[in-house]
């Protein structure tokens, strides 16, 4: 097995999400067989015993590309050195809820991260928010940690991405391997956009091959931008799995490289594409190789596409609006 240990810190590690994602990147699956890894678990100080238990279950496991496990309730101590952070770590909604209206008990946790990465982060740094409302929780971090390149930040939107394809095969009767080119544009909210214009099954154009625009707009779009109400209606809780499954793909091909001739949608800054306001952190088309992110270029938006792609970065803006009010951005 090769060198050093990449050091991974997950916070919120003794939650749903914690119980799934961890046992992922310590059994190989983020950075592969070859690529030991060591965790870095951040919690609130209530649930370090529950979380101490997950490390006893982690020990249990043996795996053969697990290194070393940390844990501890202060972020300095514990992001010291760390080369990726998957921040978790908030409150999910309950029933009847938007993800938005968490901004106020959740943002305040973001600032603060955002601190201590910036003080103690290794120079590779890059960050992942999953807890909600991530994009605007990463903004929060984005704008307290001046130190870290922009680009480093990034919201999860990965999971609507799988759940798009997944509608998508399912309507259309193809394997998800054959879907291509998903893009999720916006915001991680009942706003989002999947877009089927630019997606391909089996190399075919999704919108002309479905035919069916009222399908699209009235059962599509909601069935994937509403899916994790669903879920809590059905489980009595927010996706925890899935949601960890998808928290792996977007960070191993953000570090490891999307595939060739694809893309994946992950929220990341935006540099002004496709009319969206500069700074917002706005789900996109991306290429991925070395670390590093692009976003695809020169993509058409249809009208369809621009109006519904507007409503949502109009919800970031307005949430930008919020979180400034509440103090929280630096
Ligand atoms: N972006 C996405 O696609 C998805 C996001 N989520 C969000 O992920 C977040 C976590 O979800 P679950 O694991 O189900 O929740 P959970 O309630 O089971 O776990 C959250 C954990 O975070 C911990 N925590 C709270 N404040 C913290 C802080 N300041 N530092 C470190 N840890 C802290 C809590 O003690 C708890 O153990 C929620 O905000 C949820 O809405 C959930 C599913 C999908
Ligand atoms: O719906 C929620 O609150 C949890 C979540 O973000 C998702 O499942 O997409």
């Amino acid at each position: 097995m090769s060198t050093a240990p990449v050091k991974v810190a997950v916070t919120g590690a003794a939650g749903q999400i914690g119980y799934s994602l961890l046992f992922r990147i310590a059994s190989g699956s983020l950075f592969g067989p070859d690529t030991p890894v060591e965790l870095r678990l951040l919690e609130i100080t209530p649930a370090l015993k529950a979380l101490e238990g997950v490390v006893m279950e982690l020990d249990d496991c043996a795996f053969p590309t697990l290194a070393k496990v940390e844990i501890g309730d202060n972020a300095e101590k514990v992001f010291d050195g760390v080369n990726h952070a998957l921040l978790v770590g908030a409150r999910p909604r309950g029933p009847g809820m938007e993800r938005g209206d968490l901004l106020e008990a959740n943002g305040g946790i973001f600032a603060p991260q955002g601190k201590a990465l910036n003080s103690v982060a290794a120079d590779d740094i890059r960050i992942t928010v999953t807890g909600n409302p991530a994009n605007t929780n990463a903004l929060i971090a984005m704008s307290n940690a001046p130190d870290i390149p922009q680009e480093r930040f990034s919201a999860l939107t990965r999971l609507d991405h799988n759940r798009a394809i997944s509608q998508l095969a399912a309507k259309t009767g193809a394997a998800v391997t054959d879907i291509t080119h998903m893009t999720i544009w916006g915001n991680h909210s009942a706003t989002q956009y999947p877009d089927l214009f630019h997606a391909e099954v089996g190399g075919r154009n999704a919108a002309e091959l479905v035919n069916d625009e009222a399908w699209l707009a009235d059962t599509y779009i909601p069935t994937v931008a509403k899916r994790g109400a669903a879920i809590i209606d059905a489980r009595g809780a927010s996706s925890a799995a899935s949601a960890a499954s998808a928290t792996v793909d977007h960070a191993r091909d953000w570090a490891l490289g999307s595939a060739a001739g694809d893309w994946v949608s992950m929220s990341v800054r935006s540099d002004g594409s496709y009319g969206v306001p500069e700074g917002l952190i706005s789900s996109f088309p991306v290429t991925t190789s070395n670390g590093d992110w692009q976003i695809v270029q020169g993509l058409e938006i249809n009208d369809f596409s621009r109006a519904r792609i507007d409503a949502s970065v109009k919800e970031l803006e307005e949430e930008r609006e919020a979180v400034r009010g509440l103090g929280l951005l630096g």
